[in-house]
């Protein structure tokens, strides 16, 4: 089973007070539980904040309410290096892009000999040894409008809505590093912008882009909404061309915290 571990959650305590620092969430090992890597024992580094307010998202405590404690990179490595038997770390958030340590991180991880996989919504583009750039552009239907939104009355639906594309952040990203796009389905209606986002991102850059690397992802944090949702998902990726990609971790643990 992963394993969760503590996360210091004082600031104030931290040591090295000249140690690069990043705010984390929380750090465990588990499998990767979407795209291509699936199924790949993997230690996870779940930084906090984020740019952006999807109504849906799976990670409240760095987005909505975002946690406060820090880490050294220093601790992080160790925490990292402690689970033995990954090779792979997935940097994920919130954002893990609005941080410049992450770009720090990311080189100590790579010297390490690590393969390294961001998960970022890609409207920030930074230059770091990333193995596998795994890009969640945020479609329309994320935005936290006043019935959906989790917490207030649709306050961040402007900024969400101004914020959530960013085409030549895009560009930069596919250009860059090995890719692939994971856009969360929430139903059909979200597939024509799916093509017509996809469509802008291809002129923009010039990395050609296979349908094999646009993934369909269905909405859910739970395996009853999964339950749901899977179906219709899977159905659009075999109509549209592109590939499904499971939640493979909250089939296996539901919405279990540290997996
Ligand atoms: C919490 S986000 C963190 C990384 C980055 N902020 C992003 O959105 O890509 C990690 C992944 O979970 C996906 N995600 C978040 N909430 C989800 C939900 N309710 N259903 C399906 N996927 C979700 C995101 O799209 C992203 O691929
Ligand atoms: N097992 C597992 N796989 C994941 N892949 C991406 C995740 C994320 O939250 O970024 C995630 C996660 O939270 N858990
Ligand atoms: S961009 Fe990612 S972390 Fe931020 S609110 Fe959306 S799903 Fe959550
Ligand atoms: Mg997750």
């Amino acid at each position: 089973m992963p394993v969760n571990s503590t996360v210091d959650s004082d600031p104030s305590t931290t040591e090295t007070s000249d140690a690069a620092e990043l705010p984390i969430n929380e750090c465990f090992y588990s499998l990767q539980g979407e795209g291509t890597l699936a199924g790949v024992p993997s230690v996870f580094v779940r930084t906090s904040g984020c740019n952006l307010r999807c109504w849906f998202c799976d990670s409240y405590h760095t987005s909505w309410e975002p946690t406060h404690g820090t880490m050294t990179l220093e601790d992080i490595v160790e925490e990292v290096e402690s689970h033995e038997k990954a090779d792979h770390v997935v940097l994920t958030g919130g954002e893990p892009l609005i941080h410049e340590q992450s770009v720090d991180l990311l080189e100590r991880l790579d010297e390490l000999g690590y393969h390294t996989t961001v998960e970022t919504n890609g409207t920030i583009y930074r230059d770091a040894p990333i193995n596998l750039a795994s890009i969640s552009p945020k479609l329309a239907s994320s935005t936290p409008t006043g019935e959906k939104d989790p917490k207030g009355d649709g306050e961040w639906a402007d900024r969400h809505e101004e914020r959530r594309i960013d085409v030549d952040a895009l560009a930069d990203l596919v250009d860059a590093y090995d890719s692939q796009l994971k856009y969360v389905v929430t139903g059909e209606d979200d597939l024509p912008e799916i093509e017509d986002l996809l469509e802008r991102i291809r002129n923009a850059t010039a990395t050609t882009i296979p349908d094999s690397d646009v993934l369909l992802m269905p909405e859910g944090t739970t395996r009853e909404q999964l339950d749901d949702s899977r179906n219709t998902v899977a159905e659009l990726a075999m109509e549209y061309g592109y590939r499904y990609t499971p939640r493979l971790h909250v089939d296996l643990w539901n919405d279990a915290p540290g997996t």
